[in-house]
């Protein structure tokens, strides 16, 4: 059975231009241009709903009832705080309507929706670790957040003990039950065009 660190491994080219991407640089910096993080968050605001969705459904397929506890108190937590954040920076922004989705939005909808409804637990859980690992390894990567919390909470949403555990959580469960290739390569591909679609 191939493991994460392995999978990571095969995938390290598009990981890591996803992870050294622009957008990382200029989110550290707080520098991001108000009309690309604007684009962003409103593509990201679609991303997460599809996201809640799918962890809703790796609760209910999880094959053990810890790993669906652990799974079913990051949702509270992303339903929560992350939405929460949502909710300020697209009005900070100005976003006052649902975004069209872009391509790699559309993608990420159907690989997450795809996965959903195959109700397979190792699927879910694989498109998840590529959704958080790789996010806590940018958000790991840039320095000090920036003094204005539109920057900072996004980033510290990211990053720091609990996350790091969460990420830890997935990589585990991943490596119990078995990754599915094909839907680690195919989220890894869809993030990094993720932020090359935030230049528009
Ligand atoms: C596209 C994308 N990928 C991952 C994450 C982190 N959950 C996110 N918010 N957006």
């Amino acid at each position: 059975m191939i493991t994460s660190a392995e999978l990571r491994h095969r995938h390290a080219e598009v990981w890591d231009a996803a992870v050294g991407h622009r957008f990382v640089d200029e989110l550290g910096a707080g520098t991001v241009d108000d009309a690309v993080l604007a684009r962003y968050l409103a593509q990201d605001a679609l991303f997460l709903d599809a996201f809640v969705a799918l962890l809703g459904a790796a609760v209910a397929a999880a094959d053990r009832p810890g790993p669906r506890m652990v799974v079913a108190r990051q949702l509270g937590l992303v339903a929560g705080d992350e939405d929460d954040y949502f909710a300020r920076a697209l009005a900070r922004l100005g976003v006052d309507a649902p975004a069209e989705p872009l391509a790699p939005t559309s993608g990420f909808l159907a690989l997450m929706d795809g996965s959903r409804r195959s109700a397979d637990y190792a699927t879910a859980m694989t498109v998840l670790l590529v959704a958080e690992w790789l996010y806590l390894d940018w958000a790991q990567r840039v320095g000090d957040e920036p003094a204005d919390w539109l920057y900072a909470e996004w980033i510290a949403l990211h990053r720091g003990p609990a996350f790091a555990a969460w990420v830890a959580f997935l990589r585990a469960e991943v490596d119990r039950v078995g990754a599915d290739e094909q839907a680690f390569a195919r989220a890894v591909e869809l993030e990094l065009a993720f932020f090359d679609a935030a230049y528009g």
